[in-house]
């Protein structure tokens, strides 16, 4: 288990660059399994989930070619098939989620698709009802492995366009459709489809290589299948929960700080939430400039009463964000009650805060009210163990902010999702040093 060691209660100042999306990364890179031609990817992140799944991508024969710092070339017109049913790849695949998005491109290509049970966070139950349901739909037949937790389907005579109504709105989910449908025959619509900025992106790659696919950035998609796809050039988007991490970031420890090149225009609610927590936020060009703020104050809504944020489905506020605006809250002025709708136990990190002092009642495992401390008292430094992604950055964050020596272990879930960070942090004065185990 890795360790961060941090001495909070220092101001930071400068400015910051987000990395590529890793949700986006994750999607594109199983897209370029959808074609023997040659795909390039530019400003692929360097972390570890997307490194699992390029080394996942080369176990299963694709050529990969690094061209330069997050630019690498991809060529997959030899694959070696016979790796998914191996041991190894049980163990690959079954560390990352994002590595389920494999068996939309493969069994539209070759007629077949497997995938261990996939990993990510645990933050409550992550069914994979809806992939599969779609490929069903598709005319593939499915078999499960309950022994081995091990998913496949096939279609040896290939997959055929049909109408779909998904039963929710799963990101990974309706990117591992559209990867299918993009090669069947006929035409696929789907309805209730997730479009997040990362489904966009996946569909505007798709688009570039030939693929047919109307209502993009909608959720209602029509897929008019093509026999074969060819290669592209595709540019990944800044990382928005990255960028929605550094604005916690900024307003927790009184910092002024300007995030580059953010791509506003994809960044949906994101800015308007945090203005709604007081924080300042200024749009200069495509930065987001944040000055240093000894106080932010949560707006209550136009009759007084208690602001709500809540995770909805693109175009509503991603549930990646919530444990850092909840965090956030921890040092605001006045009240908010942060509702995660989505998943189960996502909020149980708040007994850390607690234990630093923040107050906070966790209602029930979908919400908290938090009443902020208007930093008339700072929280104090502890050593936690971070349990997720998000609750991991959060707790970071947290410590930043806090009086004294905090330490956070388990650190690889931080480095799952965000580049070389206790590096870029020292860049802006975070007093921040990653231990050896
Ligand atoms: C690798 C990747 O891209 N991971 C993201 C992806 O995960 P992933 O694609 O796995 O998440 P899904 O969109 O399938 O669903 C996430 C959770 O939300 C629930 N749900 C989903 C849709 C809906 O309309 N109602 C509803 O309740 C699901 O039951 C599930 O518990 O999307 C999630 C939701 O934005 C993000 O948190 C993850 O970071
Ligand atoms: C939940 C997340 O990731 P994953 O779906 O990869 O677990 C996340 O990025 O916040």
């Amino acid at each position: 288990m890795g360790t961060f060691q941090i001495e909070g209660g220092h101001k930071l100042k400068g400015e910051i660059r987000p990395q590529g999306a890793k949700n986006e990364a994750l999607q594109i890179l199983c897209a370029v399994l959808a074609t023997p031609e040659e795909v390039i990817i530019e400003n692929i992140p360097d972390i570890r989930d997307v490194n699992k799944l390029i080394t996942i991508l080369g176990n299963l024969g694709v050529k990969i070619q690094k061209i330069g710092k997050g630019k690498f070339a991809f060529r997959a017109d030899d694959l070696h098939l016979e790796y998914l049913e191996s041991e190894l790849f049980k163990q690959e695949g079954s560390s990352l989620r994002g590595s389920i998005m494999i068996v939309g491109p493969l069994l539209a290509r070759f007629g077949k698709g497997y995938i261990p049970r996939p990993g990510g966070d645990k933050i409550g139950r992550r069914r994979l009802d809806t992939h599969f349901e779609g490929f069903i739909k598709l005319g593939a037949k499915f078999r499960y492995n309950k022994e081995e937790r091990f998913y496949g389907v096939e279609a040896p005579k290939g997959l055929t366009g049909t109408d779909m109504l998904l039963d929710q709105a799963s990101v990974t989910g309706t990117a591992n459709i559209v990867l299918a449908a993009v090669m069947a025959k006929g035409t696929t619509t789907i309805y209730n489809a997730a479009c997040e900025p990362y489904l966009q992106q996946l569909c505007k790659m798709l688009n570039s290589m030939g693929a047919k696919i109307k209502g993009v950035g909608s959720n209602l998609l029509t897929i008019e299948g093509v026999k074969s796809l060819g290669g592209c050039t595709h540019r990944i988007l800044p990382d928005m929960i990255e960028i929605g991490s550094w604005i916690g970031l900024a307003a927790m420890t009184r910092s002024e700080i300007t995030i580059k090149d953010v791509s506003w225009e994809n960044l949906g609610l994101i800015p308007q939430t945090f203005r709604k927590l007081g924080i300042k936020l200024e749009k200069k060009g495509d930065d987001i400039y944040i000055p240093s703020q000894d106080s932010y104050e949560i707006q209550g809504y136009i009759d007084g009463s208690t602001l709500t944020v809540a995770d909805a489905p693109w175009p509503g506020f991603t549930p990646d964000l919530l444990s850092i605006v909840l965090t956030v809250c921890t040092q605001a002025k006045g009240n908010v009650l942060i509702h995660q709708k989505m998943f189960e136990s996502r909020l149980f990190f708040v007994d850390k805060l607690i234990d630093m002092g923040a107050r906070i009642i966790l209602c029930d495992p979908h919400r908290a009210t938090v009443m902020g401390h208007d930093f008339q008292s700072s929280l104090k430094a502890t050593t936690m163990v971070s349990p997720d992604i998000r609750a991991g950055i959060s707790l970071l964050i947290a410590a930043l902010s806090a009086k004294g020596i905090s330490t956070i272990h388990n650190i690889e879930q931080i480095d799952r999702g965000y580049e070389n960070i206790d590096e870029r942090l020292r860049s802006i004065g975070a007093k921040i040093t990653r231990l050896d185990n």
